[in-house]
């Protein structure tokens, strides 16, 4: 039986507020893969439980999701899974081997490859996802937003064509090369695919939506405009579409191009909502890219975490200093790493939260 309940009324929604451009009581904090391998009970848990098995058990999805959330005082939930459920759920076997991280063992080596994919009932494969997202929503209270995400077409396409993680994508490159037109059909399949699996995680209870494209760091700005910003523009556009039909309040879109910083300004003409940043890019310079119409998010070097409480202190109220309170969401430049000390994670909310 689907979960119809009303969900608990939001307590704190300074991110959904930043999201918006409205005034906060305090910069939002959150941070990207604030569920993982740094926190001992999540690996307690990854002992009894296989990785997908945790993200299709909406129970153990739901406590991962709120392991951070005990111990820290965030601003943000973002519900457990991983970008590679949608090649899952096209057919592909994807396995996490510990100390690899995913691996495909039957990649899509030729277009000829592509016939393999089951893009009609794929997002019947993914109702796991939505239950995880309606059942969180409960289990928070209202305490803080629940973020739904999901992978962006060009870096799904290279965990599916390069078989697992890359270092120089030369596999998907190639294909972007010799198979122009292929490649466009591939990432016009990956994008039908993700807007319905946005359009349901809204529907689950979602708040607000991050795109990962996380891999856009391997391209040129060139090829981001040529093989991102299109495919980026058109889930935005689509999913915008879905819900106004649908008459259903949209979310804030965040979208977070890793390694991008190239195309800030082309990036702000998307639709989005919120603009996630890398390390790489200046607070300063970008705001003066992107314009004051948009917020952005991040962008602390997640390195930075393995300094002291002192040092990561002061480097964490120089960027809030520098974003400034409107407009702005605290996060890492990236994910943050399975060594990082927990102390770092209390330094860094404290330090977001009285820095202005
Ligand atoms: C590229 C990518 C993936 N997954 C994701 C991305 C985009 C973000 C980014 O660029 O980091 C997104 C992701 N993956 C995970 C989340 C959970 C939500 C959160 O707390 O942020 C999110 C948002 C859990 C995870 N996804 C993964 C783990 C660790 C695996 C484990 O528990 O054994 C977690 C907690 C595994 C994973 N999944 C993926 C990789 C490359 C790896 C291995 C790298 C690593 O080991 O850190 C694919």
């Amino acid at each position: 039986m689907k979960d119809t309940k009303p969900f608990p009324p939001l307590k704190n929604d300074n991110l959904l507020r930043a999201a918006r451009g409205e005034v906060v009581d305090r910069v939002p904090v959150w941070v990207m893969r604030q569920a993982g391998r740094y926190l001992p009970e999540f690996q307690e848990l990854r002992k009894q439980h296989d990785f997908f098995t945790v993200c299709r058990t909406p129970e153990l999805a739901c406590e991962v999701t709120m392991q951070p959330l005990r111990r820290f005082d965030l601003d943000a939930s973002i519900i457990f899974s991983d970008i590679l459920v949608i090649p899952q759920a096209l057919g592909l076997t994807v396995e996490m081997h510990a100390g690899v991280g995913p691996v495909l063992p039957q990649p899509i080596v030729t277009p000829e490859d592509l016939k393999r994919l089951t893009p009609d009932g794929a997002l019947s494969r993914l109702t796991y996802v939505g239950d995880a997202i309606t059942m969180m929503r409960h289990k928070l209270e209202g305490r803080v937003p629940l973020i739904g995400f999901t992978g962006a077409p060009w870096t799904l396409l290279g965990y599916m064509i390069e078989g697992g993680g890359s270092k120089t994508m030369s596999k998907a490159k190639a294909w972007l090369a010799n198979y122009p037109e292929d490649t466009k059909l591939f990432l016009n399949l990956l994008t039908d695919v993700i807007v319905d699996y946005l359009e349901m995680q809204v529907e689950a209870g979602a708040q607000m939506l991050q795109i990962f494209e996380s891999s856009a760091e391997h391209l040129s700005k060139e090829e981001f405009l040529t093989w991102c910003a299109p495919y980026l523009k058109r889930i935005r556009d689509d999913l915008v579409e879905r819900l106004t039909k649908k008459v259903i309040p949209l979310v804030p879109l965040t979208l977070f191009a890793k390694g991008a910083g190239h195309s800030l300004k082309e990036q702000s003409e998307l639709g989005y909502d919120v603009l996630g940043l890398d390390w790489t890019v200046d607070p300063v310079e970008a705001r003066r890219l992107v314009g004051p119409n948009i917020t952005l998010q991040g962008n602390l070097d997640p390195q930075d975490m393995y300094r002291d409480a002192g040092e990561l202190r002061t480097l964490t109220t120089e960027m809030v200093h520098k974003f400034g309170k409107s407009r702005y969401i605290a996060n890492l430049g990236h994910g943050i790493t399975p060594q990082t000390p927990i102390v770092s994670m209390e330094v860094l909310v404290e330090a977001v939260h009285q820095a202005l």
